[in-house]
């Protein structure tokens, strides 16, 4: 009986995708808190910094299915775990199984920091190293091996990389080549995740995807990449559970 406990700060949907690789699929979130990461403009900052403390719930995977039936009931076939980062969970099969066993699909996001072995499992994995505006550092070897992992395996993955700036670019265009074969993904980075007012949070995002698009349409490194922005944070701005 599989009865690992996982912290887990939200659970909310039906939404779309609003991210990468399967951007537009109708999906359910699981949010799990914690992260090995804490980068400097996080839009999710509460599953690490202690403000979202009082939501955590330990669920094990039976009741978070239960708690994903409760909320989405038969509107859905997708879900996604994202977090925090959810590959700091060593049991996570145990959800990832009692999902597939019920004929639902699992995406995840995850930075690429930490392997785990039921990645394996996964149906579309979102690898998504952190650029220099981030102030993380990114661990080569350890992503190297993640990818290694998962081409062997031919599995689903990308790679994305938000960029808010030339820096952040040339960081995407070195990963990019590093791992040429590997589906890529760049989004434009959100520089205001505090701000309430939906409409003026708009008008920045999609200057900033304009740039984006613009500077890598540009680009002689950039070729075979996709260029997405923020789908959710368009039509629902900074609010939570979107
Ligand atoms: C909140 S993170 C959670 C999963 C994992 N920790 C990761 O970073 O991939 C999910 C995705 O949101 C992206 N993200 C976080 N803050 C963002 C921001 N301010 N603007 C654009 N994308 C952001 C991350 O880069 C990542 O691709
Ligand atoms: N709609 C929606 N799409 C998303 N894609 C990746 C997300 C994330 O926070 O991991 C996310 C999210 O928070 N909401
Ligand atoms: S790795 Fe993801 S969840 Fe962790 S701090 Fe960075 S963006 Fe936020
Ligand atoms: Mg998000």
């Amino acid at each position: 009986m599989a009865n690992s406990r996982f912290p887990v700060i939200e659970i909310f949907g039906p939404t779309i995708q609003g991210e990468g690789m399967v951007i537009g699929q109708k999906t359910m979130f699981v949010r799990t808190a914690g992260c090995d990461y804490q980068c400097s403009w996080c839009d999710s900052a509460f599953t690490w910094n202690g403000t979202g403390k009082a939501d955590i719930r330990m669920l094990t995977a039976e009741e978070i299915e239960a708690q994903l039936r409760d909320i989405g009931g038969d509107t859905y076939s997708h879900v996604t775990i994202s977090g925090g980062n959810p590959a700091l969970l060593r049991q996570l099969n145990e959800l990832i199984e009692l999902l597939h066993s019920l004929g639902i699909s699992v995406a995840l996001e995850t930075q690429g920091s930490i392997w785990q072995d039921w990645f394996l499992q996964i149906d579309e994995l979102t690898l998504s190293p952190k650029p220099p505006s981030s102030g993380m550092t990114t661990d080569w070897d350890q992503l190297d091996l993640i990818v290694v992992n998962l081409a062997g395996q031919k599995r689903n993955f990308s790679l994305k990389v938000v960029v808010f700036d030339e820096t952040d670019l040339q960081y995407a265009a070195d990963v990019h080549e590093r791992y040429k074969q590997v589906p890529f993904f760049l989004q434009a980075g959100n520089d205001d995740v505090h701000e309430q007012d939906s409409a003026l949070l708009l008008n920045r995002l999609i200057e900033r995807y304009k740039w984006l698009v613009d500077t890598v349409i540009a680009s002689s490194e950039l070729t075979n990449v996709r260029v997405l922005p923020q789908l959710h944070a368009w039509l629902w701005g900074n609010k939570r559970g979107k």
